[in-house]
């Protein structure tokens, strides 16, 4: 009788235990995505980060500009899409596939926000499309693509507009920047893994043609 108190105490207490934990996962998941969707009301992100307006350097002298792909100009949209197909469509094509209307899709959808470089003629030559977002749990931003003009490429500007993501990450303490790179695009890779330190994220599946690759910023919630 005395063990059999003994053993349903441990049960209920074990019972409690898991009650408890799952309590706790729920709270710690609202409070990342209030986080998430604190960051993600902004309509300007870099208006923080004036000093992030500007890059002149290597020759170039460009603006830079937020947008929500609400109130992102369709000609810009329209380029971004353009640029993207010209950039990536061989990529695509030898692993998961091209398809117009799914990239446009992917660039039009909710929360999706822009971070755009013009140059002096207001022309836009290079652009990161981004979310912040609740990935497998995490609160990140989300790099979804990021592309340059041919002519603007391999000048530090890449660089520079995902040192921005990471400021934007620690400013709406997320916990990492992440990207998805194809196997088979050596200039992504060689930009995200070599140049600027990313690793393979715990959430990257195997045998697939991509890979998901983050970097942490050093704050936890
Ligand atoms: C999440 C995604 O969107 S993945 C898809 C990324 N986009 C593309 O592949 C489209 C075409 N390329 C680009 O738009 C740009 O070149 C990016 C985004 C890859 C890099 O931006 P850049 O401004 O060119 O890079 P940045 O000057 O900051 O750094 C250059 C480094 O990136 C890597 N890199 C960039 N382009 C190449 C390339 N064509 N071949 C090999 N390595 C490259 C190298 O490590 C390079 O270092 P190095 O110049 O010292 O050799």
């Amino acid at each position: 009788m005395i063990v059999l108190k003994g053993e349903l105490w441990r049960k209920s207490a074990k019972a409690k235990d898991k009650k408890q934990k799952r309590k706790e996962e729920s709270e710690r998941t609202d409070r990342c995505w209030k986080l998430v969707d604190e960051a993600d009301r902004v309509e300007d992100v870099l208006k923080d980060f004036v000093s992030f307006k500007k890059f002149t350097r290597n020759g170039l002298n460009l603006d830079l500009e937020c947008f929500t792909s609400a109130n992102l100009d369709p000609d810009i949209l329209n380029w971004a899409f353009l640029l993207t197909k010209e950039n990536m469509q061989n990529q695509y094509e030898s692993n998961w596939g091209w398809n117009d209307k799914e990239k446009l899709k992917e660039l039009k959808e909710d929360r999706i926000k822009f971070l755009v470089a013009f140059d002096e003629n207001k022309k836009p030559v290079a652009f990161t499309s981004f979310r912040f977002d609740l990935d497998f749990g995490e609160p990140v931003v989300y790099c979804y693509e990021i592309q340059l003009i041919n002519s603007v490429q391999r000048k530090g500007l890449g660089k520079f507009l995902i040192q921005i993501l990471h400021l934007f990450a620690i400013r709406y303490q997320m916990h990492k920047v992440v990207a998805t790179v194809l196997h088979t695009n050596t200039a992504s890779r060689n930009f995200f893994i070599e140049k600027l330190k990313y690793t393979t994220d715990d959430t990257s599946p195997l045998d697939e043609c991509y890979e998901i690759i983050s970097k942490s910023v050093t704050q936890r919630n």
